[in-house]
């Protein structure tokens, strides 16, 4: 039997956790967009945010590199954890947390550089190479993980802007990639994209959780299904429901999940 309870979130993770949020609260201004949410996310898995437009999902990933602090009036509350760590707390250098949980956004947004001076810009600020070889290594590296190298390497001082949609789409991800995250955080990463570039960003995602833990926002079912091991679902700004993707798709315990997934809103 369907239980309709309100708030029934927090199936746990199995394995090491990552990144952990504890009754978080986002704020903008005088309203309140997320009302206490609580998850873990465990090492190398991939974790899908669904729900209606308006729901939360993007405020509450953007809390997990604190990328809320660049909305004027925002304000983040509960506690967020990476590696057990607080990243609100104060002595959070808030550059270095962005390196170590990697953003890609919904519309590819590469400098207007050359692909090269794409990927080594973060490596280059943090100091990551200390000659040009080491420096080409890391860009070299970083474009193969984003399943690009094959297809810029002949190209490499073209300007990123120039590469279609999908491929600079791979760039941010290698962008990411050349800072050495651990987490990448991905907000509707493909709604930009045609279905050959989602396909391959879609396969990519799957290659890059052996080494990365990634949570992707994304409005797409289909995409979510295919490549999360679990699914949260939020609705109005709380966290419904999290399980195994499999099971929020075929049997989740919410109606208002069932509702969502079945298309009777959203
Ligand atoms: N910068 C902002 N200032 C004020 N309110 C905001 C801001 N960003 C988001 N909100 C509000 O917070 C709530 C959650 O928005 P959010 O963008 O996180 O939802 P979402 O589920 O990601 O939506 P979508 O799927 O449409 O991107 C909404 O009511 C939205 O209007």
């Amino acid at each position: 039997m369907k239980t309709h309870i309100n708030k029934q979130p927090a199936a746990q993770a199995q394995g090491e956790v990552k990144l952990s949020a504890s009754d978080v609260r986002v704020f903008y201004g005088q309203s309140e967009a997320l009302h206490g949410v609580s998850l873990d996310i465990v090492k190398n898995e991939v974790v899908a945010f669904i729900g209606p437009s308006g729901c939360g999902k993007s405020t509450f990933l953007r809390s997990f590199n604190r990328m809320n602090d660049t909305v004027a009036g925002a304000r983040v509350t509960g506690k967020i954890t990476v590696d057990g760590r607080d990243i609100y707390d104060p002595s959070v250098d808030v550059v270095l947390l962005r390196a170590q949980v990697g953003m890609v956004f919904q519309k590819p947004n590469p400098f207007p550089k050359s692909i090269y001076d794409n990927v080594a810009y973060g490596a280059k600020l943090h100091g990551l190479a200390s000659s040009k070889s080491e420096m080409d290594e890391i860009v070299e590296s970083s474009l193969r993980r984003a399943g690009l190298w094959e297809e810029v390497k002949d190209r490499l001082e073209a300007p990123g802007t120039g590469l279609s949609g999908g491929q600079q789409q791979r760039l941010c991800i290698a962008r990411a990639v050349a800072v050495s995250p651990d987490v990448i955080l991905m907000d509707e990463p493909c709604s930009a994209l045609d279905p050959i570039a989602t396909g391959i960003i879609e396969e990519l995602i799957t290659e890059l959780k052996k080494n990365y833990t990634i949570v992707i926002v994304t409005h797409n079912m289909q995409q979510a299904a295919r490549v999360s091991d679990r699914t949260a679902f939020f609705h109005l700004g709380d966290l419904i429901e999290i399980g195994e993707t499999a099971q929020i798709f075929t049997n989740p315990t919410q109606k208002r999940t069932e509702d969502y997934i079945t298309g009777r809103y959203g």
